[in-house]
C-alpha cells in the first residue's frame, strides 16, 4: 500500500509511514484510550491472541480492518503476543490534540522483543532471557564465530569468540546457543557467509535478520567503547575478539533501536573463553535433566531440586552456575568453604528469613537505569536495603571467616545516600502507577505539599471562610459552596442581599438567592481547582527527578544484586546439603575421580530407600563397563557420577559419603536414544552423531557416560561398533569412560586392557521373580534377566513362555557356533577347537628335515586338512 496515496486518509496516512519502517513488527497505534493494530497486523493479532477484528470505513479503496486494546491493561496482551514470539512497536501520540492540525504527531516509543524485555509481568522469575548476536567470519577453511549477548533485565554484557573449521562448525554454533539460551539470536544473511539460518531455525526463539551493514568492525568497536565509557577494549581482555565485537556492534545497535533510550546499566562486559567452563555439549545438558527434565518439563530436576533460594536473582543465578560449572577448581573451593562455614556456624535459618524480604533489585535497578521503574518498584528496593545490616550481621557472626563470605560482605553494605534518598522521597505504600499521585512521600518537596494542602484542605478551608463572612457580615444563612459550572460562590437568599458588603461581586441570580465570589475567594478557587492537576505533574516530575538522582547509584545497585544472589545461591545450597546429609568434595590435581557412597540427587529424593555406590576411576582405571538387568538401576548409577561430578566443580556438595575428583574438562552422555524425527535422524542416526562427536572431543580430563550404544542397529553391527568405541575410548581418549551395556561379549575387554573394569548391576531372583539390588559390584553380571523383567512389566505369560523356548534355542545354537566371536578375531586370543586338527598337522611338521617334494606334499595335505575343517 503507498503511503503517498492521497485517496488514504491522512491518519492513515501516518499510520502507514510509520509502519513502514516496523515491517515485520506488530505495530500498535494509540488512539485516545485505545491502542489500534491495522490491517495484517489486526488480522494477526486477532488470530494470536483473539482480540475482536472489526473493520471501519476503507482508507484508499481499501477497508480498514482493525482490532484494538485498552490501553491501560496493553501489559496483559503484551505478555501475550511476546510469549508467541512477536516483536511489538509501541507507538503513542507525542503531540497535543489540541493544537494539531490534521492528525496528532505520533512515534514509536519503544520496540518489545523477546529478547529485550525488563517488564516484571513479561519476563520469567526465575531464568534469564538474553538477546544474542552472532557474526562469522571466514578465512580459507578456519572459521571464526562470534557471540555477543546481553541480558537485558541484569545489564549482563559477555562475549565469546571461537575458532572452528568447517567440519565442526555447526556442532559448535548449536552447543553455544544453547548453552546462551537466548530469547531471540540476531544474524546476517550475508551472502560472503556461510547461511546459518536453517541452523539457527531449529532453536527455540526468534530469529531475526539484519542487514550486513549493522556488522561492522569498526563502528562496533566503537560504540562498544562509547557504550561501556572506555577509550579501549583491553582492560577487558576483549580487543582482539575482532567477531565477538562486531556481533555486540549489531546488538547494541537493535537494543538501543528498541529501547529508545541509553542502557545507563550496560557498563562492563565478560569475555568467556571456551575453555573456561566444563564443557557440557546441548545433549548432555538434556541428559543431566540440569533444569529441564528429558521431557521438556520444569522438574524433577537438580535446579528444582536445589532451589532453595529466596530472591529470583538467587535462582536465575543457580540456574547459571548448574550450566558454567568453572574447570578452574579455586571458584568451586571457595564456594565449598563459604557453605562450610555457613554450617557450621548455623547461620542459615536467618540468612533465609532476611532473604525473603529481598526483592528483585538486579531488575529494579534495570529498570531504574531505563527510567522505567514504577513506584512499587522503589518501596520495594528501599525496604530490600533496609535488610543489608541484618544479612551483614548474621555473616560477621560466620565463623572461620571465609575469602568468598567476606568478598559478599563488603559488596553488602548499604548504600546510605541512595537508601536516605529512598526514603525521603517515596511513600510508605505507593500507588502503582505515578499518574494516579500518592507516590511522594510527605515532607519531601514544600510545593507539592502545598498543592495537596490545597486541595485536601479545601473542605476545612471553606467552613472558616464561610463562619467568617457570616461574623462579618450578619447573614445568618449565608453558605459557602461549590459546583462544577460556576465553581466557588457566596450564596445569600433574597431577604439578606441588602447586607452584602461592597467587596463581594455577583456571579449568578438564581429565582431566591443570589451569588457571589470575593477576591479571596477567587484566588482560592484557582489555587484549589488546579491544585490536584498540579500536584500529579509535580508529583511526576518529582518521581522522574529521584529516578535521575538514581542514576550515579546503579553501579552500586548491580554490585549489592550479586553479593545478594550469590549469597542466596550458597544459602540454597546449604540448606540442601544439611537436610541431605551432602559431604564437601576434594577437588584435587591428580587424576582421579573417587565416590565414597554415591546417591543420585534427584533420585535419591524420590524414593524411599536409595543404594548407595561407590565409584573409582583414576589413571590407571579408566572405563567401567557395567552390565546387569534391566531396571537394575545401571542409568542411575552413571548419571548420579556425572552429577556429583557436576555438583562438585559447581561449588556445592554432594550426595556421597565423600568425593576425590581431579581435573575435568568435559562431560559427555550418551544415554537413551530418543529420535529426532524434526531434525529427520533415526534413532540410531542419532546415537552415532552423539557418539561421533564424543569420540571426535573427549580427552583424558573429559568424563564420559555411554549406556548401550549399538542397540539401534543390528545385533552384530551394533556389537561391533560398541566393541570398537569402547576400545578408543580406552586406548586412544583414555577418558574416565562408564559404558553400560547389554553386550556381554564386551565384559572380555577388561581381558586385554587392563585399564578396563567390569562391574555389575546386582540382582536376585526370588521365586521365579527377580529383586533389584541396584548394588554395584565387581565383575561381569551373570546374566541379563530380560525375560524376567519382561514378566514383570505384564508381558502376557504366553509369550513369556514362548520367549523362554526361544532363548533355550538361541543359547544352544550359539554354543554351536560362537559367531559373535570372530568379531574380534584381532583382538581377542580366543583358540578355537575347530583349528586343533590343523594346529597338531603343523606341529608335527619339520620344515628343516624336508625335501622339496616333501614339502609339496605337506602343503596339499595342510590345504585339504583345512577344507574339511
Ligand atoms: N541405587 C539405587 N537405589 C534404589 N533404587 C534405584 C537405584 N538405582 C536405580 N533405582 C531404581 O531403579 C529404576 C531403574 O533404574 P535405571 O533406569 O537406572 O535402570 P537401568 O539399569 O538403566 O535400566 P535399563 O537397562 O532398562 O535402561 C530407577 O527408576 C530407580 O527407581
Amino acid at each position: 500500500m503507498a503511503v503517498e496515496d492521497a485517496k488514504h486518509t491522512p491518519m492513515m496516512q501516518q499510520y502507514l509511514r510509520i509502519k513502514a519502517d516496523y515491517p515485520d513488527t506488530l505495530v500498535l497505534y494509540r488512539m485516545g484510550d485505545f491502542y489500534e493494530l491495522f490491517f495484517e497486523d489486526a488480522e494477526k493479532a486477532s488470530r494470536l491472541i483473539g482480540i475482536t477484528l472489526t473493520q471501519r470505513g476503507s482508507s484508499g479503496g481499501t477497508p480498514i480492518k482493525m482490532a484494538g486494546v485498552p490501553y491501560h491493561s496493553i501489559d496483559g496482551y503484551l505478555a501475550k503476543l511476546i510469549k508467541l514470539g512477536e516483536s511489538i512497536a509501541i507507538c503513542e501520540q507525542i503531540g497535543d490534540p489540541a493544537t494539531s492540525k490534521g492528525p496528532v504527531e505520533r512515534k514509536v516509543m519503544r520496540v518489545i522483543t523477546p529478547g529485550t524485555l525488563t517488564e516484571t509481568d513479561l519476563l520469567p522469575a526465575k531464568s534469564e532471557r538474553p538477546l544474542l548476536s552472532i557474526a562469522v567470519t571466514t578465512q580459507r577453511k578456519q572459521m571464526t564465530l562470534g557471540f555477543a549477548w546481553l541480558s537485558l533485565s541484569s545489564g549482563a554484557l559477555k562475549l565469546l569468540e571461537v575458532s572452528t573449521t568447517e567440519k565442526n562448525f555447526s556442532h559448535l554454533l548449536l552447543q553455544e546457543c544453547e548453552r546462551i539460551a537466548a530469547a531471540e539470536i540476531l544474524y546476517t544473511e550475508d551472502v560472503n557467509q556461510p547461511d546459518i539460518s536453517a541452523l539457527l531455525a531449529s532453536l527455540p526463539c526468534k530469529i531475526t535478520a539484519l542487514p550486513a551493514w549493522h556488522f561492522d568492525f569498526a563502528h562496533a568497536k566503537k560504540s562498544l567503547q562509547e557504550q561501556l565509557g572506555v577509550a579501549s577494549l583491553s582492560g577487558f581482555g576483549a580487543e582482539h575478539a575482532t567477531s565477538a565485537i562486531t556481533a555486540a556492534g549489531a546488538l547494541l545497535r537493535y537494543t538501543l533501536a528498541t529501547q529508545g533510550k541509553n542502557l545507563r546499566h550496560v557498563n562492563s562486559l565478560r569475555l568467556e573463553t571456551v575453555d573456561e567452563f566444563i564443557g557440557l555439549d546441548a545433549v548432555t545438558r538434556r541428559n543431566l535433566e540440569l533444569t529441564e527434565t528429558i521431557r521438556g518439563q520444569e522438574s524433577p530436576t537438580l535446579f528444582s531440586l536445589l532451589d532453595h533460594c529466596r530472591t529470583s536473582m538467587g535462582s536465575r543465578l543457580l540456574r547459571h552456575w548448574l550450566h558454567h560449572p568453572s574447570r578452574a577448581q579455586q571458584q568451586a573451593i571457595a564456594r565449598h568453604q563459604a557453605i562450610q562455614t555457613l554450617i557450621e556456624s548455623d547461620a542459615n535459618p536467618s540468612l533465609l528469613a532476611t532473604l525473603s524480604e529481598v526483592p528483585d533489585i538486579e531488575r529494579i535497578t534495570t529498570r531504574i537505569a531505563l527510567a522505567s521503574a514504577r513506584p512499587r518498584d522503589l518501596a520495594g528496593l528501599r525496604d530490600g536495603l533496609l535488610q543489608l545490616p541484618a544479612l551483614c550481621n548474621s555473616l560477621e557472626k560466620c565463623t572461620p571467616a571465609t575469602p568468598l563470605l567476606n568478598d559478599l560482605l563488603g559488596a553488602l553494605a548499604t548504600p546510605d545516600e541512595c537508601q536516605h534518598l529512598l526514603e525521603i522521597a517515596i511513600m510508605q505504600e505507593p500507588a502503582t502507577m505515578v499518574r494516579d499521585g500518592g507516590v511522594i512521600a510527605a515532607g519531601f518537596d514544600a510545593e507539592l505539599d502545598e498543592l495537596r494542602g490545597l486541595s485536601e484542605n479545601a473542605g476545612q478551608f471553606l467552613i472558616d471562610l464561610e463562619t467568617r463572612e457570616r461574623a462579618a457580615t450578619g447573614i445568618a444563612n449565608l453558605r459557602v459552596e461549590y459546583n462544577r459550572v460556576h465553581g466557588f460562590y457566596i450564596e445569600v437568599t433574597n431577604g439578606q442581599t441588602d447586607k452584602v458588603p461592597e467587596h463581594y461581586r455577583r456571579r449568578q441570580t438564581l429565582k431566591n438567592a443570589e451569588r457571589y465570589i470575593t477576591p479571596e475567594l477567587k484566588t482560592f478557587e484557582d489555587k484549589a481547582l488546579s491544585a490536584q492537576e498540579r500536584a500529579l505533574v509535580r508529583e511526576k516530575y518529582l518521581y522522574e527527578q529521584v529516578l535521575q538522582q538514581l542514576l550515579p547509584h546503579i553501579i552500586v545497585l548491580q554490585t549489592i544484586a550479586q553479593a545478594l544472589a550469590q549469597l542466596d545461591c550458597l544459602v540454597a545450597l546449604t540448606e540442601h546439603a544439611t537436610r541431605h546429609q551432602w559431604c564437601a568434595p576434594q577437588l584435587v590435581t591428580e587424576p582421579i575421580l573417587d565416590i565414597q557412597q554415591g546417591r543420585h540427587p534427584v533420585v535419591e529424593n524420590q524414593i524411599e530407600r536409595f543404594i548407595a555406590n561407590d565409584c573409582q576411576l583414576n589413571a590407571d582405571r579408566k572405563l567401567l563397563l557395567i552390565t546387569g538387568p534391566n531396571m537394575g538401576g545401571k542409568s542411575t548409577y552413571m548419571r548420579q557420577v556425572a552429577l556429583i561430578t557436576l555438583l562438585a566443580y559447581v561449588g556445592s556438595y554432594v550426595p556421597a559419603n565423600s568425593a576425590t575428583i581431579g581435573p575435568i574438562d568435559r562431560i559427555f552422555t550418551r544415554i537413551g536414544a530418543a529420535d529426532d524425527l524434526a531434525g529427520g535422524r533415526s534413532t540410531f542416526m542419532v546415537e552415532m552423531t552423539e557418539s561421533a562427536a564424543i569420540l571426535n572431543a573427549a580427552t583424558e580430563q573429559s568424563l564420559v557416560l555411554m549406556d548401550e550404544v549399538g542397540r539401534g542397529t543390528s545385533t552384530f553391527d551394533g556389537l561391533a561398533l560398541a566393541w570398537a568405541i569402547a576400545k578408543q575410548l580406552i586406548t586412544q581418549t583414555n577418558s574416565y569412560t562408564l559404558f553400560a551395556t547389554h553386550y556381554f561379549e564386551l565384559t572380555q575387554l577388561p581381558d586385554i586392557h587392563s585399564s578396563a573394569q567390569n562391574v555389575h548391576l546386582s540382582a536376585v531372583e526370588h521365586q521365579e521373580t527377580i529383586v533389584f539390588l541396584h548394588a554395584v559390584q565387581d565383575g561381569p553380571a551373570s546374566q541379563s534377566y530380560g525375560l524376567q523383567v519382561a514378566q514383570l512389566a505384564g508381558i502376557p505369560n504366553q509369550v513369556i513362555r514362548a520367549a523362554r523356548k526361544h532363548l533355550a534355542e538361541l543359547e544352544a545354537h550359539s554354543i554351536q557356533s560362537t559367531p559373535q566371536f570372530d568379531l574380534f578375531a584381532e583382538a581377542v586370543p580366543v583358540i578355537e577347537t575347530k583349528d586343533e586338527p590343523l594346529q597338531q598337522a603343523l606341529d608335527a611338521i619339520d620344515p628343516d628335515s624336508l625335501s622339496p617334494r616333501e614339502a609339496l606334499d605337506a602343503l596339499y595335505q595342510l590345504k585339504k586338512l583345512a577344507l574339511t575343517l
